[in-house]
């Protein structure tokens, strides 16, 4: 069974169609990257997984379970959090207030303040900062708090959305590292980014998007072998 799989999806916004018939399937246990040229549709896939664009043809599934049009609580319910692309901090919020935020579906406030803990392990930085507003903590940090919050409801896959776009070059690397934490904890992820060469050092398996339609796809290693793809979309240079 899937993890995630969209059949035939059409999308769009307002009268323009940027999804064309899309079909993917996502499987478990492995990082998953989607590229492809600007506008290709890459963040519209996401949002189409998440409930955040109408699906107007076709369907969206989580573990064959029918999410299509469904609400980002629906979405998140199943295990899929989507970490938006400037992360979402709350900068007049402290840090606990923004991890607080991450686990709203949870009642419990132990298993809360367990999710808590866990975020602080991966991120100690945090845990001594928590009582901060995440607006005085470095941009570094406030990655953290971005993807602490994301980890807090325990989310089965991680859709993240160009976690590198509009960062200064150190940043960059940081986020990278960042990702790469999740990776070896075990986290899924399906990560969307302009940054192909660092995001093919991650991940496990790639789709190619182009003009909204699925180009190619296959598990990184096979894509270096193909010539056109990587010629095309990729770049020698990234071989
Ligand atoms: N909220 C929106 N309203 C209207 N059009 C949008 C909206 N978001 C995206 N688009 C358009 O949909 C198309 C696909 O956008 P999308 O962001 O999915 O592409 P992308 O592959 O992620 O590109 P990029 O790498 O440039 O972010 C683009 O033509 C874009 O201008």
């Amino acid at each position: 069974m899937s993890l995630i799989e969209l059949t035939d999806v059409d999308t769009g916004y307002d009268e323009n169609q940027v999804l064309y018939d899309l079909s993917m399937r996502i499987e478990p246990d492995r990082v998953n990257c989607i590229i492809g040229p600007n506008g290709s549709g890459k963040s519209t896939t996401l949002k189409a997984i998440y409930g955040l664009v109408d699906v107007w043809d076709g369907s969206v599934t989580v573990r064959d379970e029918e999410v299509t049009n469904s609400h980002p609580r629906e979405v998140l319910e199943r295990g899929v959090v989507m970490l938006p692309q400037d992360g979402n901090v709350f900068p007049e919020m402290t840090v606990k207030e923004n991890l607080r935020i991450g686990g709203y579906l949870i009642d419990d406030q132990e298993v809360l303040e367990r999710r808590y803990e866990q975020v602080y392990e991966m991120f100690p930085v945090l845990e001594e900062r928590r009582d901060q507003r995440a607006g005085q903590l470095s941009g570094g940090q406030q990655m953290m708090v971005a993807f602490g919050r994301a980890l807090v409801p325990d989310p089965d896959i991680l859709l993240l959305d160009e976690p590198s776009a509009g960062l200064a070059p150190d940043l960059v690397a940081d986020v990278f590292e960042q990702v790469e934490m999740l990776k070896e904890r075990g986290e899924d992820m399906v990560i969307v980014e302009q940054n192909v060469r660092a995001v093919l050092e991650i991940a496990d398996h790639v789709y190619v998007l182009d003009q909204g339609r699925l180009e190619y796809e296959g598990d990184t290693e096979q894509l270096r072998d193909e010539s056109d793809i990587m010629e095309m979309y990729i770049g020698e240079r990234h071989r």
